[in-house]
């Protein structure tokens, strides 16, 4: 593939690894000096008046974020007019591997208990620190989650902040207010109760949407989950209700008492409250403890003997992790 644009002589993109709804997702090579990196962008349409679009804001989110392990780091973020006036804003950053929504496929659809309380540590402290510096999500889903690459293949990273929002006043240093909102954002599979009845939303709500993944990734789908793809725009009412149904209770009961607890927790939480970070990883935790399972960062799709139902991976394959973090090369 010829680089894609004048100021890409440096990145040549190499592969189209990711599609969204606000852009393309490339792989690029840096000429220079070889390094891999991914490159997001996003045609603006002629009519936009914004001077950068959707991805100009995503990048003050991860310069915001800079030095966060399990950040994808930002190298370069800009916009570039072509000679025929189309105007495409791009954010260069690091390349990461595999979502965890594609992992959790490869390992027939469902994650082992162990890894799903290994990833919860993780996870649990990647928002605790996008918080502290003042950010919300209000997108965590499994496909805005993935691992690293090479020495960071068993680090799992947050992408995509192109929902993320303040909720610090710069101005005061004080949590925003609570406001009514008027159109329905993330993913209704994820969305926190509050999310989908138009109520605003705070840590709390992104930790909720946490405890959403982890449950679909234990189970392979979630009770609401319907065949038919859907608007991304209309928010079900019914989903919202299943969300607080005994049959919900039953799923939670049955997952363990960690996630009756979990939830427990981030639904009692008021608007402006801190979530007590410590004591939800510690749940996860205590359940690794009393399992006997060592915290080592083996998760289902690290080896073979790692996943209770094997992979899909075909058996003459064999993990990399020295070629791009989580990858499957074909043995001779
Ligand atoms: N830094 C990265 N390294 C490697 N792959 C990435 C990176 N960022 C994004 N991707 C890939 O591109 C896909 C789309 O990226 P992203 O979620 O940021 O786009 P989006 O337009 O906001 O998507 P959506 O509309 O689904 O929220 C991701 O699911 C992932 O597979």
């Amino acid at each position: 593939m010829a680089p894609l644009m004048v100021f890409w002589d440096l990145f040549h993109a190499v592969d189209l690894i990711g599609q969204g709804g606000y852009g393309s997702v490339y792989l690029a090579r840096n000429i220079l000096n070889g390094d891999q990196l991914a490159i997001k962008a996003e045609v603006l349409p002629e009519d936009s008046e914004s001077p950068g679009g959707t991805l100009a804001y995503e990048a003050t989110i991860y310069t915001q974020l800079r030095g966060v392990t399990g950040i994808p780091v930002l190298r370069w973020h800009g916009l570039e007019t072509l000679d025929n006036g189309t105007r495409i804003y791009s954010i260069v950053m690091q390349r990461v591997g595999p979502t965890l929504d594609l992992l959790c496929r490869l390992c027939r659809g469902t994650l082992s208990l162990r890894t799903i309380c290994m990833l919860a540590e993780q996870l649990i402290t990647r928002i605790e620190h996008v918080h502290d510096r003042g950010i919300i999500i209000r997108d965590v889903k499994p496909s805005n989650i993935a691992l690293g690459t090479h020495e960071m293949a068993n680090t799992v990273y947050l992408i995509d902040f192109g929902l993320a929002r303040n909720y610090i006043d710069p101005a005061t240093g004080e949590h925003i207010p609570c406001k009514e909102r008027r159109v329905a954002i993330g993913t209704d599979l994820f969305s926190s109760v509050n999310m989908q009845q138009y109520r605003d939303v705070s840590r709390r709500d992104d930790l909720e949407s946490l405890g959403y993944t982890l449950l679909f990734l234990l189970h392979g789908s979630l009770p609401w989950e319907i065949d038919q793809p859907r608007p991304s725009d209309c928010s079900l009412p019914e989903t919202d209700a299943m969300k607080q149904a005994p049959e919900f209770d039953d799923l939670v009961a049955l997952s363990g008492q960690e996630f009756t607890d979990f939830f427990e927790h981030v639904r009692s939480l008021s608007f402006t409250q801190r979530p007590d970070y410590h004591a939800l990883r510690m749940l996860f935790r205590g359940r690794m403890q009393a399992e006997g399972w060592p915290m080592d960062w083996e998760f289902d799709w690290s080896s073979r003997e790692a996943a209770p139902h094997g992979t899909l991976v075909p058996g003459e394959y064999r993990l990399d992790e020295g070629l791009v973090g989580v990858a499957w090369v074909k043995t001779l």
